[in-house]
Parts: C-alpha cells; structure tokens; sequence
C-alpha cells in the first residue's frame, strides 16, 4: 500500500491528536482509511456493462480487507494514544520536578567569604541553574543514582514539595560460612555510589603460563591395558630424551616398564601413602592415560593442591580427556612451552559425621570428590529416608533411591543419568539430584558454589544409607549419621585441547550425541 504524504504527521486533517508514525512496516491509519473510502467508492460506481461477477468478488475481497486493516489501525491508534497521554503526564511531573529542584538548591546556598556556595556539590551555570553533573541516561531516563526529590504529602493527599530524599549510602561485604571475606569485593563487584555493577565476571577463561620451566612429569595410567602400557613406554622414553625430564609413575607401572627393559631404570616412583602426599610438591605436570576414571584416579591421589592434569583419551567416552594420544607429542610440546588454557574443575569435600561424635568437628578423614558423592539404599531393600539441610535450613526429605550432590564437572556423568542438567564446568555450583524420588514433584536443584550441604540418615529411617565418592570407596550410614559436603578450596586444573567451553561442548556432542536429529527437509510446507 502506498506511504500517504501524511503519514509521518501527528495530527489529523481536522486537527485531532491522533496517530504517531508507525514504526513495525505498516502504512498509517490516516492511509488505510483513505484505502477503504477508495474501495468504498469503487464499489458504489455504477457497474460498466461487460465487467462480470470477478470484479464484484474482487471490490468485495478489497473491502473486507481494507475494514481489517482499519480495524488493526485503530486498535494500534489507541494503544498510542494512551502511550502519548503518559508520556504527557510524564513530561509534566518532569518539569514539575525539575522546576522543585531548582527551587530547593537555590534555597540551600551559604555564605563563605562573603560569596554565595551552593550546598549541594553541583555546578551552577552562568544563568544561575544548577547543572545536572550525573545525567547519564539521556534526556529521558531516570538513573538509580540520580537524587530523586519528591514532595511530601499534606493530610489531603496534595503534594508539598519541600522534602529532599536522597539514596541511602551503602557498604557490601562477603561472607561465607560464618567468615568475612572482601578479597573478592572489587575484583568482581563494584558498589560505588549506590550503584552495584559486575565489573568482572566471577569465572574467566584461565591461561596457565609458566614462569619456569617445568621439570617433572607424572604419568598415571589406566591397568590391565596393553594399548595404553605401550604409550606409556614411548611416551616415557620421550620425555626423557627429547624434554629431559624427571618421570614419577605408580609402583605398579614401573614394574611393569623394568619387565619390558632395563632401560627404565630412571623412572621414579613412591613407597608409601606419605610420599604420596608430598608429590604435589614435586610433580609440576600430571599426565593421564585412560579414561574420564582415570581423571577421577589423578585427583584422588591429591588430597590438597592439584598440579595441572594432561588427560589423554584411551577409553570409550572421555568427557574429561580431550587430548588424543596419536598427536601427544604435538600436546605436551606446547604445554611445557605454556601458556595453557586451563578448566579448573571445582570439587567437594566431603566429611563423615556420626551420631556418636560429640560436635561436627568431630569428623572422619575428608574425602575429595572430583564427580559427585551419592548417598544411596546400597543393598538396602528399604526406600532411603534422607533429611537434607543447606547451610542449615531444611530443603527437603529424599525418599527414594538415593542422593547425588555433584560438581559441575559431575554433571555429565552420574547426575545427569539421574535426571540433572548439565553444566559447563567452569560454573561455580553445587547439582543436587535425587535418584528415582518417589514423589511426583521433585525437581533436581542447583546450588550456588559456597554452601555447605548436610544430609542426615533419621532416627527413624528403617535402613542404613550408603556414601560413595566418585562412584568408589562406600561408607555405611547408619540412623543419626550425617554427610556434611561444600566446596573444597583445592580444584583440579585440567588441561584444555582449546578452550574450556570448546571443550565441553565437543564433549557432549562426540561423547553423548547431544541433540542430534536428522535435519528437517526443505521439501514440505512453508509459511509464505
Ligand atoms: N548410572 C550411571 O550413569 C552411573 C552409575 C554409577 C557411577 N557412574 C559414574 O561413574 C563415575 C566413576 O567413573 P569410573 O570411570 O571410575 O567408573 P566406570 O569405569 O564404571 O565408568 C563410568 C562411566 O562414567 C563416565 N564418566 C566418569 N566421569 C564422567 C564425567 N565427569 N562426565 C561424563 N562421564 C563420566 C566414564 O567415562 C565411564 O564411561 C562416577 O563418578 C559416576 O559419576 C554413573
Ligand atoms: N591408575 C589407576 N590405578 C587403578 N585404577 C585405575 C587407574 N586409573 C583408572 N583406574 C580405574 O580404572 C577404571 C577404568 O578407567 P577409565 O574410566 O579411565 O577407563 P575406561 O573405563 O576404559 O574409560 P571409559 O570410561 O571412557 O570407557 C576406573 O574404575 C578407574 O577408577
């Protein structure tokens, strides 16, 4: 339909206020109308003889549509009229307001030395009004941090404007469990003026880069595989002769590298749990080989600090290994030159607490899980009945098969057969998943990372309940037993092939199939 010349004015032939410019591709109401009135008059002409019964359908299609399009108009027109109305009203109380300002800080000048210094600390113009120092949202808009002024009210409900009201100040502080903590405060939130802004994101893409050079490598391997015993030895003499490295394996692997030659008699190893918890203080690099359990295996030798893990994929899913092992020489190259993009991998930390114990502190050995822990029935027939509390509030009673509290980097693995969404690694948080509630409206939850979890076994639970921790390792729960879980303060900083979110996402695409589904033809209906 063709633009009517005025089409763009606000106002009507007869001076009415009445349509703004429309801005969504249609015509105006003004050029509809006249649209319909032409149609109208078409119609009313006599009929030339010769036009047939086409003619008569077509002015009757033309008229139907025109009073559609009108119809659509002045619903439109309406909607932009009560629009204009407020807009009015705005402007008003705007001026209005402005206008009180200028008033009060004119009201609030003092003298010094005998000149006149506004109280407030705005710039007062050559024509004596203030200027607006903090318009920072345009003409019309209203920021947080502007002082806003309002009048008070008297007993009739009219307005005396005399009473400034200025935004409270305020501080923001961080806590977790009890501690105060501001290390984070600018780092990620800046509350300046009033007004609270994420300067940085709490989680970042992390590049590791070394400042010297890194010395010693610890391979760990999955057992019993002949394909993965052969890397290992190659990759081993490599190190060494290529890179000059120092090499720690398990007992097990060293064993296994001096029955193939004498030649590996330079690979360290370990003789006792102790030594096993000083490593951290002597391996610069973990390199795995195997499978995501394998991942799971490096990080439960380190009971603290974990150096960065290489995982080279020998397993069937691999969601934690994103290295092949056919090009480990191109990897381990560029890692040891760093710098190396790096998914650090939170996990939780896990106490025992039983009944018998006289306070929570008294507790067994924590234990790390880099996965999930799951409190589950184990060989109990009887459902599991379990009180859950976070950060001491009741959240709810799992009756079912079980619980699993897992880490983002879990979410792939147990929780997400049960039901759990999965998450990017790097999100700080905490996935709460029932396993088979018998119940109809259970809902897996996600809890921010600085909780502290309880899950409680009830005197009147008719079973025990059973802990594992990354799928190994069951502990009995027994009635008045509780598992305390929360965030461990030593995450595992695995190696990324390019980037965590590449990662992750190339992980659930090749290790799940995630989403995939035969693109629909083009052949078939489409809107026109
Ligand atoms: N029903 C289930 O899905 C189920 C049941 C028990 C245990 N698990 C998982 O197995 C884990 C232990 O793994 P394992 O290799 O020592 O045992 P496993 O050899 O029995 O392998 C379990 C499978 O889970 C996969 N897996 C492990 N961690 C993963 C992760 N973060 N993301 C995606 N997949 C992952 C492994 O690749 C493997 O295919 C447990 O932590 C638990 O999450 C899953
Ligand atoms: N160094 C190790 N020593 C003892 N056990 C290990 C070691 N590394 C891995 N395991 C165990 O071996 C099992 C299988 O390991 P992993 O998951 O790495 O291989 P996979 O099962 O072949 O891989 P995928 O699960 O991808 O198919 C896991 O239960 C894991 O705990």
């Amino acid at each position: 339909m063709k633009q009517s010349p005025m089409s763009s004015s606000n106002h009507t032939s007869n001076g009415n206020a009445s349509v703004l410019p429309l801005e969504n591709g249609f015509s105006d109401s003004l050029s509809l109308l006249n649209s319909e009135k032409a149609v109208e008059e078409l119609s009313q002409q006599p009929l030339l003889h010769g036009i047939d019964d086409h003619l008569i359908e077509f002015a009757e299609a033309l008229r139907t549509v025109a009073k559609a399009l009108r119809q659509a108009a002045e619903g439109k027109a309406s909607a932009q009229a009560e629009a204009a109305e407020w807009k009015r009203k705005y402007e008003l109380e705007r001026s209005r307001n402005l206008h009180l300002e200028r008033k009060v800080s004119s009201e609030e000048h003092l003298i010094e030395d005998g000149r006149v210094v506004p109280l407030t600390n705005q710039t007062v113009l050559s024509d004596g009004t203030p200027e607006q120092s903090e318009r920072c949202c345009g003409e019309h808009g209203i920021c947080s941090h502007e002082v806003l002024r309002d009048g008070e009210r008297d007993c009739d409900a009219r307005v005396v404007p005399n009473k400034m009201i200025r935004k409270a100040s305020f501080k923001l502080s961080w806590c977790c469990k009890g501690e105060k903590s501001d290390q984070k405060k600018h780092d990620v939130v800046s509350f300046e003026k009033g007004n609270i802004t994420t300067a940085e994101r709490s989680s970042k893409q992390i590049s590791l880069k070394w400042e010297s050079p890194p010395q010693t490598v610890l391979i760990l391997t999955k057992p019993n595989s002949t394909a993965v015993r052969m890397l290992c030895s190659e990759m081993v003499r490599w190190l060494k002769e290529q890179k000059s490295l120092n090499i720690f394996v398990e007992p097990r692997v060293r064993t296994e590298l001096l029955t193939d030659s004498s030649y590996y008699q330079f690979v360290q190893t370990w003789e006792n749990d102790n030594e096993v918890l000083r490593l951290h203080t002597k391996v610069d690099v973990v390199v795995t080989l195997g499978g995501d359990g394998t991942v799971l295996w490096a990080a439960n030798m380190f009971k603290g600090p974990v150096p960065p893990v290489v995982p080279f994929s020998l397993g069937s899913l691999g969601f934690m290994t994103p290295f092949y092992s056919e090009h480990y020489k191109e990897y381990l190259d560029s890692i040891l030159r760093g710098p190396i993009s790096i998914t650090l991998r939170h996990r939780l930390q896990c106490h025992v607490i039983r009944d018998a114990a006289k306070s929570d502190l008294e507790t067994e050995e924590p234990i790390l899980v880099l996965n999930e822990v799951t409190i589950d029935r184990g060989i109990s027939s009887f459902l599991s009945n379990l009180e859950c509390y976070c950060d001491n509030s009741f959240v709810t009673c799992v009756q079912g098969d079980g619980l699993i509290l897992s880490t983002t980097s879990g979410s792939t693995a147990y929780s997400l057969a049960a039901g759990g969404s999965m998450v990017h690694p790097q999100v700080p948080g905490i996935l709460f998943t029932p396993i088979c509630p018998h119940s109809l409206s259970f809902r897996p939850l996600i809890l921010p990372e600085h909780v502290t979890i309880r899950v409680q076994v009830p005197f009147n639970s008719r079973g025990h309940a059973w802990a594992s921790f990354d799928g190994k390792d069951r502990k009995k729960l027994a009635p008045g037993d509780a598992l305390v879980c929360s965030m461990a303060p030593w995450p595992v900083p695995t190696a990324c092939q390019s980037d965590s979110t590449s990662d992750f996402l190339r992980s659930i695409h090749e290790g799940l199939h995630w989403n995939l589904r035969k693109t629909q033809s083009f052949d078939g209906p489409r809107e026109t």
